[in-house]
């Protein structure tokens, strides 16, 4: 360990300033460009311990549990930072993920995300002698905060933080740390639980009897069964009504999927036949198919049932067929495509490689391309390129408020 005083020249990806010294970056976590910063260094890690140049752009947190101290959550990583530059870092995210792969298409303003919005968080628990916490854990460490506010969560999660420990007290029975994914409903709060040791019948009676008497939550699940479901927990996607499977996967915030629903849409125009690749529980399916016949293919059996179900329901869509399919292993095929005007696609991280290398020999018309990871969104989309498509438009989208991640719509044409 080392002490030295450095001027921090630009933020990383990580968001952590970063200073290149002569042995390589060291890296300052909550030091902002143009700060100077007396830093204990380990490594490449530098910890701030003064201050002597503060940044024109470093803003009070607006949540008490943020910050460098040992005491701090480590939830959000940018809330010292102003709102322009916030903007900006998001969008060269994406710029800079492009560009590393030899692409400089047209990219849109960051769609901004706003406090409260999220309307589904992760919250890891355990029981202590003392208490039981419930928060998010430290920045890189397996140490939980708990937390009595958060600025990103919903208003519908925040005002029954109260409600959830009681339930989370009632499903801890042993001093081992679970996690507990929370989704504001339209019907109540969803609670789906992992990670936790099997209950015992009267552990499990004595959760019941626990949600019975509290009001706004809807269900709980464990590893994904229901073990309590005073109502079913509702979404709306574009009008229809889907029952959110155990712990499926929803978009992070409403105005994030309407915005990206909305440019999808637009750019399938009138397109007929569409694909929805990695669709969930039909965030976007069920939107086409408003104004397209869709085929929608998804691993996940419980969400690409719950779309099925929601699509059987509603009224006035164009038909709707499904598909359980493993599109890493076993992505529709050129051949399989070509009967599409068009195809979206939403895959989890790791992107859609070996998928997007069948739709590249395809020749369908229109692509869009949903990514919660520019580096893997960027790979595909050179994919693409390289095949003769033409990207149109990529905007930025934050559904993720204070933390490096970004999402982004490609819009693709040939
Ligand atoms: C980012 S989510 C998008 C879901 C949906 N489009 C939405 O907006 O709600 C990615 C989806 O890909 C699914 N998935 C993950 N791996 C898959 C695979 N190998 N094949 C097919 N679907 C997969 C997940 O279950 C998840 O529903």
């Amino acid at each position: 360990m080392s002490t030295e005083t450095v001027t921090i020249q630009r933020l990383g990806a990580q968001g952590h300033g970063i200073v290149h010294g002569t042995d390589g970056p060291i890296y300052v976590p909550f030091a902002l460009p143009g700060e100077t910063v007396a830093i204990a260094r380990n490594g490449n890690h530098g910890t701030v311990m003064s201050t002597t140049t503060t940044s024109p752009d470093r803003i009070a947190p607006l949540c008490r549990h943020f910050g460098p101290d040992s005491d701090a959550c480590g939830g959000c990583s940018l809330q010292h930072l102003a709102d322009a530059p916030y903007h900006a870092f998001k969008r060269q995210l994406v710029v800079d993920a492009l560009k590393s792969r030899g692409l400089e298409p047209e990219i849109g303003d960051l769609l901004q995300a706003k406090p409260h919005q999220r309307r589904r968080v992760t919250f890891s628990v355990r029981r202590t002698e003392k208490e039981l916490l419930l928060g998010f854990n430290r920045g890189e460490s397996h140490t939980i905060i708990s937390i009595a506010e958060c600025p990103i969560a919903s208003d519908g999660i925040v005002s029954r933080l109260q409600t959830i420990r009681r339930l989370a007290a009632a499903l801890s029975v042993t001093a081992q740390p679970w996690r507990l994914t929370v989704t504001e409903t339209l019907t109540g709060l969803d609670l789906a639980a992992e990670g936790l040791k099997a209950l015992s019948d009267a552990e499990r009676r004595a959760v019941v009897d626990c949600v019975l008497q509290l009001k706004g939550i809807a269900r709980v699940s464990i590893a994904g069964d229901i073990l309590v479901e005073p109502q079913k927990p509702l979404l709306d996607f574009g009008g229809v009504p889907v029952v959110l499977p155990p712990g499926g996967f929803t978009q992070a915030t409403r105005e994030a999927e309407e915005a990206m629903a909305a440019l999808v849409l637009a750019h399938l125009g009138k397109a007929k036949r569409v694909a929805d690749l990695f669709a969930g529980a039909g965030t976007f399916a069920l939107r086409i198919a408003r104004q397209a016949k869709v085929h929608a293919v998804e691993s996940d059996p419980k969400a690409i049932e719950a779309l099925d179900q929601a699509a059987r329901r509603a009224q006035g869509l164009k038909p709707v067929t499904v598909e359980r399919r493993d599109l890493f292993r076993r992505p529709l095929t050129a051949q399989e495509l070509k009967v599409y005007d068009a195809v979206v696609f939403d895959p989890p991280r790791a992107g859609a490689e070996e998928q997007v290398k069948e739709l590249a020999r395809s020749g369908v018309k229109k692509i869009a391309a949903v990514s919660c990871n520019p580096l893997t969104l960027a790979r595909d989309l050179a994919l693409l390129t390289a095949a003769g498509y033409r990207i149109a438009h990529v905007a930025p989208i934050d559904q993720f408020l204070w933390s490096t991640h970004v999402e982004a719509v490609a819009l693709l044409e040939k």
